[in-house]
């Protein structure tokens, strides 16, 4: 059975973000991640997951001016010194909450251009990541163009193709199986087909982005997919609960009782 981490910026927003820990930590998840914690003192964030016994597994990079459109930088050309500086706040911040993971944003670009851009941002990134904080891992998600138009990486072949290009060995995928689902109309198939393991899983059900329980992904298969196939990293529900978050949970229970 995978272990299961709450994204607690979609999930219990019933609390106060620093009351989500304990909450999580008490409906049986074993982890959070947090989007984009930077508004927020890293040393309160990581007390409050200390205090709950729920560690953080991943953050994001810092996703710019989300209400105006953004979606991060990684592969804008033009801002290349922006993205170095936003990748050294990622850093002290994933140091300063113990995450062993962090999703580098692409943002809204496309092209070949783009392309360089963010192989070449990606290859700073690990190598400044490799330097500063050896246990960290980054991470890129293939992200679905009708929830997000005009973001960069919205193909799994792509993904692969430039982490084969960097080859950097602490850089890998992010599997969202919800974006997988929207992006290849087989979140299953589209695991099968991966030439590496990724480091890291999200899961909701589709349509609607709800609780991971219904719909066009058969998560109990999906589950005993990962376990078969020895996946053995975090999964984590980054959902929009269809009513309260703790009312939604029978999804984690049913997985985690098998
Ligand atoms: O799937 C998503 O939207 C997220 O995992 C993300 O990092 C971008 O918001
Ligand atoms: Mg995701």
């Amino acid at each position: 059975m995978p272990r299961f981490a709450a994204n607690l910026s979609l999930l219990f927003t019933e609390c106060a973000p620093l009351d989500r820990f304990k909450a999580a930590r008490a409906a049986g998840f074993q982890g959070c991640e947090l989007l984009f914690p930077y508004d927020h003192a890293a040393a309160d964030l990581a007390q409050a997951a200390e205090a709950a016994a729920l560690p953080v597994v991943l953050i994001n990079t810092p996703g710019g001016n989300w209400a105006g459109g953004e979606r991060g930088v990684a592969a804008i050309p033009g801002c290349e010194a922006r993205f170095r500086d936003e990748f050294d706040q990622a850093l002290a911040m994933a140091g300063a909450l113990g995450a062993g993971l962090l999703h580098v944003l692409a943002g809204l670009a496309e092209g070949a251009a783009a392309r360089a851009t963010y192989v070449d941002n990606l290859r700073w990134a690990a190598a400044r990541a490799a330097a500063s904080n050896p246990a960290l891992r980054l991470t890129i998600e293939p992200i679905n163009g009708h929830d997000m138009p005009g973001y960069f990486l919205q193909d799994f072949a792509e993904a692969q193709a430039s982490l084969a290009e960097i080859a950097a060995p602490n850089l890998g995928l992010q599997f969202d199986a919800y974006h997988a689902q929207r992006i290849t109309g087989d979140a299953r198939a589209a695991w099968d087909n991966l030439d590496k393991m990724p480091l890291h899983v999200q899961v909701a059900g589709v349509p609607g982005r709800h609780e991971p329980q219904s719909g066009d992904i058969d998560f109990p298969a999906f589950f005993t997919q990962l376990d078969t196939g020895g996946y053995a990293g975090w999964v984590s529900g980054e959902y929009h609960p269809k009513r309260s978050t703790t009312e939604g949970l029978g999804w984690l229970r049913e997985a985690s009782r098998s």
